[in-house]
């Protein structure tokens, strides 16, 4: 099966701090994996270069089989993506935004406005339908974030850390709508620092340390967090590093 998002081997640096080396990751479609570790680890700067927001110095990206810089039109509407600050617009309301969104990614009038007041129901975002983005609670405009990157119903889906402002509730509705996504067919990569979250929504997970991939996780498995932090020190043993601990 084709991957719908891949680096292969990727490096890349911020002046002369590495954030990337010799990066490898895969998502197939109907699949869920979530990348873990610590602050500094790499998991932003790796959706980065997916999403065609940095060229890699090293290695290959893929996003849906092209090189994320030279996505066109079609394959740009088939993507969607959360990272850091969500694309609303402050004096638009939630519907207006969401709608917006749709149209951008190519849905026609009629497809954007049923595709909004779905993904709108899907978040529980009804109560705040017709509220400014701007006075929304910081989690209600993560949720709105998440709508626009998903109301277009994408192939791809990158999001960074979806649920860092959730109540217990919103961390439930995004979980649905991402194993929803999943089970449609989408390819799905999501970070988090939460291992119990990441264990209930993820078939595969990634451990992230010192801008590679050091390891996996089995989703449900027991004692994750002992895991996790054996596969870090490993990892330390082999290649200490203090320039990219940060
Ligand atoms: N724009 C930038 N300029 C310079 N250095 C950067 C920039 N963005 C990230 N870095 C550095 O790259 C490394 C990886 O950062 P990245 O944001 O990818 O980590 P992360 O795993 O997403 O961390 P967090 O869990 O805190 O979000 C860090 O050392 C960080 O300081």
């Amino acid at each position: 099966m084709t991957a719908a998002l891949e680096l292969d081997r990727v490096s890349h640096s911020f002046r002369t701090r590495g954030a990337l080396d010799d990066f490898s990751i895969v998502v197939h479609p109907g699949e869920v994996v979530a990348m873990i570790g610590f602050n500094g680890a790499g998991k932003t700067t790796a959706m980065r270069v997916l999403a065609g927001r940095l060229r890699p110095s090293h290695g290959t990206a893929r996003l849906l089989g092209r090189d994320p810089h030279d996505v066109s039109g079609r394959n740009a509407r088939r993507f969607g993506h959360l990272i850091d600050a969500p694309l609303a617009h402050p004096d638009l309301t939630v519907t207006e935004n969401v709608r917006s969104a749709a149209r951008l990614h190519g849905l026609d009038r009629a497809t954007a406005a049923g595709a909004t007041t779905a993904v709108i129901g899907q978040l529980a975002l009804e109560p705040w339908a017709d509220a400014r983005s701007a006075a929304l609670s910081q989690g209600n405009r993560q949720r709105l974030g998440i709508a626009c990157a998903t109301v277009h119903s994408p192939e791809a889906i990158v999001l960074d850390e979806p649920t860092s402002a959730l109540d217990p509730r919103g961390v439930v509705v995004v979980r649905d709508l991402i194993r929803a996504s999943a089970a449609s067919g989408a390819a799905i990569l999501v970070s988090s620092h939460h291992l119990d979250e990441v264990s209930r929504v993820a078939d595969r997970i990634v451990v992230v340390h010192g801008g590679r991939v050091v390891g996996a996780l089995e989703p449900g498995s027991t004692d994750l967090e002992r895991r996790f932090f054996e596969l870090v020190h490993d990892a330390d043993t082999r290649t200490p590093d203090p320039e990219r601990a940060s």
